[in-house]
């Protein structure tokens, strides 16, 4: 881990990706939830996303959270957002999980 990044928040996830040809969200990883973190920089000031699988540690999501991102809390329990190229989704394992994750989205796109 880079010693210069402050978690802002860590929850557990399935985290999917959305195949636009199928049509269809597909897991970015095949075994199980991820930890998801949010992490700010205080060296280049900037925040990304990044997700680990539980198990193995794969790294299966891993961006920088940039002005342009669209959020979306499309249920307690699932948020989405969609970047130029991808639409992501996280499959929260407990809706206080998805508030607090979506609370701390939501400061971070005030601030990008
Ligand atoms: C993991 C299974 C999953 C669980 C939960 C539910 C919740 C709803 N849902 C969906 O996929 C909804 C249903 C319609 C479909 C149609 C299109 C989709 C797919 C691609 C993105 N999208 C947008 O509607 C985006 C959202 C957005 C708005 C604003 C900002 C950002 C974004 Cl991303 N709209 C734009 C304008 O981008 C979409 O989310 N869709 C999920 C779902 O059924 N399942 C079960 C399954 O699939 O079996």
């Amino acid at each position: 881990n880079n010693p210069k990044e402050d978690i802002l928040t860590s929850c557990k996830a399935t985290a999917m990706i959305y195949n636009d040809a199928q049509k269809k969200w597909l897991h970015c990883a095949s075994n199980g939830p991820a930890k998801i973190q949010l992490l700010f920089s205080s060296e280049t000031q900037t925040y990304r996303i990044v997700g680990r699988q539980i198990q193995d540690h794969e790294v299966v999501l891993n961006h920088s959270i940039s002005k342009g991102i669209k959020y979306n809390q499309a249920t307690p329990t699932f948020h989405q957002w969609r970047d130029q190229s991808s639409v992501y989704g996280l499959n929260f394992s407990s809706k206080l999980d998805a508030q607090e994750f979506g609370l701390t989205m939501m400061k971070i796109l005030e601030n990008v």
